[in-house]
């Protein structure tokens, strides 16, 4: 789900074409023969003009940020959740601290809220005016109508973002799936050939995993499994690729050229899931972890991932015999 409160341009995908919603303010500016119109989006960090018209008398430019605080009209909007006209602001002691009134001049205002598909408000779609002014009735049905078309770009967003968490998320752990996981990690090795870094890949996997579902039930079983992506997350960096292959299987990919911090980074995250397990209360477990490095020559993902799989087996294989003793 796209965060409410997330700027929404900061994606680098950019669903929503900029052009088509300035085109859109400047049209129903021109329309209603107003001198600004904006776009705007309401965060917990205050108001930011996301579009402003293009016209030389508007004081306000795209990426304007108005603190949270001040009484400027679209809050009003935005906490009523409901269209606001005012046509003569300087005759209302309501707006007397508003700046758009007593420092920009602004006299009249037609706004309404946009809203995300759940209902929480975005923002404002509104006109203003230096100007008393007297909207006729159609010309509230025409801003809503534009801004029916802003929420159906948001709904085209929030999907998108919706469905590219459904393709690339485990749905238990929330980190990478298997095929996420692939595409990132093979994207990673392309640049470290190009650029000369060195790539190293763990593979991890609970030991005796069944047995724990087995013993305590599948939902501790699960539990586990996401104290362990937890885990990996706590343990690695921002940049670091971690995903969920299957199982009880996960991988992490990173860039380093340290041959010695793959071993410091497996005892960091043993020891980091023991603690994230007695913090939840759940019963303890081991596990494997092995790794290996890209070679510089042009090596897939899936060759680095066995390397490291086949030296977590080693080491199965070596927990399992000290089981034995
Ligand atoms: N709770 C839970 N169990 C799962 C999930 N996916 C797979 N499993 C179980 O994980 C278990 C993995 O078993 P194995 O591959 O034999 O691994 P193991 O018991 O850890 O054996 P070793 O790796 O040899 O120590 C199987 O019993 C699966 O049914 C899941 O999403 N949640």
């Amino acid at each position: 789900m796209f965060q409410s409160n997330q700027w929404i341009f900061t994606d680098k995908d950019n669903q929503i074409s900029l052009q088509k919603w300035q085109k859109t303010v400047d049209l129903m500016s021109d329309l209603f023969a107003a001198p600004a119109g904006f776009i705007v989006q309401a965060m917990q960090s205050g108001y930011r003009v996301v579009i402003a018209s293009e016209q030389q008398d508007n004081p306000y430019t795209a990426g304007t940020m108005i603190p949270l605080e001040t009484n400027i009209f679209c809050k009003k909007v935005v906490q009523d959740n409901h269209s606001l006209y005012v046509n003569n602001a300087s005759n209302d002691e309501y707006w007397l601290d508003n700046p758009e009134v007593s420092k920009d001049g602004f006299e009249s205002y037609l706004g309404l809220p946009i809203h995300w598909p759940n209902g929480d408000v975005f923002g404002t779609l509104c006109v203003m005016d230096f100007e008393q002014t007297d909207y006729q009735r159609n010309y509230l049905e025409l801003i809503k109508q534009l801004r029916d078309m802003i929420e159906d770009d948001l709904f085209m967003v929030n999907s998108f973002v919706q469905m590219r968490e459904i393709a690339m998320l485990d749905p238990l752990t929330h980190i990478y799936n298997r095929r996420a996981v692939s595409i990132l990690s093979q994207q990673k090795l392309n640049l470290a050939q190009r650029l000369g870094f060195e790539v190293c890949c763990l593979f991890i996997d609970v030991n005796d995993f069944k047995l724990l579902n087995d013993t305590h039930g599948h939902e501790v079983g699960d539990k586990a499994l996401v104290a362990l992506a937890a885990t990996l997350k706590e343990c690695l960096r921002e940049a670091d690729i971690i995903g969920r292959l299957g199982g009880d299987e996960f991988v992490v990919v990173l860039q380093t050229n340290d041959t010695n911090e793959p071993l410091q980074i497996k005892a960091k995250i043993v020891q980091g899931y023991n603690a994230q397990l007695a913090k939840l209360s759940l019963p303890p477990l081991s596990i494997s972890i092995g790794y290996g490095f890209a070679e510089h020559t042009k090596e897939t993902f899936e060759i680095l991932l066995n390397k490291a799989d086949k030296d977590m087996y080693k080491n199965k294989l070596a927990f399992k015999a000290g089981q034995l003793l």
